[in-house]
């Protein structure tokens, strides 16, 4: 039997499993099956620690639903450090993921912790987020279902986001499984759908990469934010209000973006990985 830990950022679940001490056999497979919500664990997104070494406390592993592995998870990222942390008694961790080391600050809260990571600077040219072509990575030429002409960037991971007028008035599950797939993002994207309240204040709702509506994204909070100042419909800090709560992002001058926001233990578990497909 193996330990997991469930956890969440605004209600962007995860399972996480530690390989820190001994590796864990987690294939595609293996780990749609844990995330599967009726015939296994259930989750959002797999998370899997392994050894950090060098300049980095642990190394975080990011897999979806459907088994593709990712390159960020802002809501597990701060769920990670808040583990560590734990562990530590540290109010710094570095997270190191396959697209970049991500320190975290541990922000004392009354009620509860906030955790401030550092996800980097946006990667804002058209081969890094990727798309298909060269094209102005502010305007790309895709529209379906009522929404058109979204920004894109990567912060770790592909995000497309589009501003919308009334984010109520969108079907999301109907329009995001064909603009995740379009052809223009050849490692496919996760679809943001932002509605700007004022310069300070956006809402978001994600369609995600390999994972479909979730109750928040931290990369694709950073990612809209990021859109959103690069066209002038907000500042450089907003306050992201996802359906599963807030996130403050800012991308500060130096060019990191900075995400703050909650993380949370749900419960802990043990699994029988042989019970899941290799
Ligand atoms: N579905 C995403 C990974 C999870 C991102 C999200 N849960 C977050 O908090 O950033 C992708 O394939 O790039």
């Amino acid at each position: 039997m193996v330990p997991f830990r469930k956890m969440h950022g605004l209600g962007n679940d995860f399972v996480v499993l530690d390989a820190r001490q001994a590796p864990l056999p987690i294939t595609p497979a293996r780990a749609a099956a844990i995330a599967d919500r009726r015939f296994g664990v259930g989750c959002d997104q797999l998370i899997l620690l392994e050894p950090g070494g060098e300049g980095a406390d642990v190394v975080m592993r990011i897999r979806n639903p459907d088994g593709s592995e990712a390159g960020a998870c802002g809501n597990a990222t701060r769920c990670v450090a808040a583990l560590v942390a734990g562990e530590t008694a540290r109010g710094q961790v570095v997270v190191r993921t396959i697209a970049g080391d991500l320190p975290v600050e541990r922000l004392p809260g009354e009620a509860c912790d906030l955790w401030r990571a550092d996800m980097g600077a946006p990667r804002l040219g058209w081969q890094e987020v990727p798309l298909a072509a060269a094209m102005d990575t502010l305007h790309l030429p895709l529209a379906a279902g009522g929404v058109a002409d979204p920004a894109a960037c990567s912060t770790g991971n592909p995000h497309a986001t589009f501003f919308v007028p009334a984010l109520d008035a969108l079907e999301l599950a109907a329009i995001g499984p064909a603009l995740e797939h379009d052809p223009i993002f050849p490692e496919r994207a996760n679809i943001g759908f932002a509605q700007v309240l004022d310069r300070a204040h956006l809402r978001l709702a994600v369609w995600e990469r390999g994972a479909g509506l979730t109750l928040a994204c931290g990369s694709g909070a950073c990612a809209a934010l990021v859109n959103a100042a690069r066209r002038g419909l907000t500042g450089r800090a907003a306050t992201v209000s996802l359906p599963g709560g807030d996130l403050r992002i800012e991308w500060r001058e130096d060019g990191h973006v900075l995400m703050t926001g909650p993380a949370a233990t749900a419960f802990t578990g043990t699994l029988d990985l042989e019970a899941y497909p290799r």
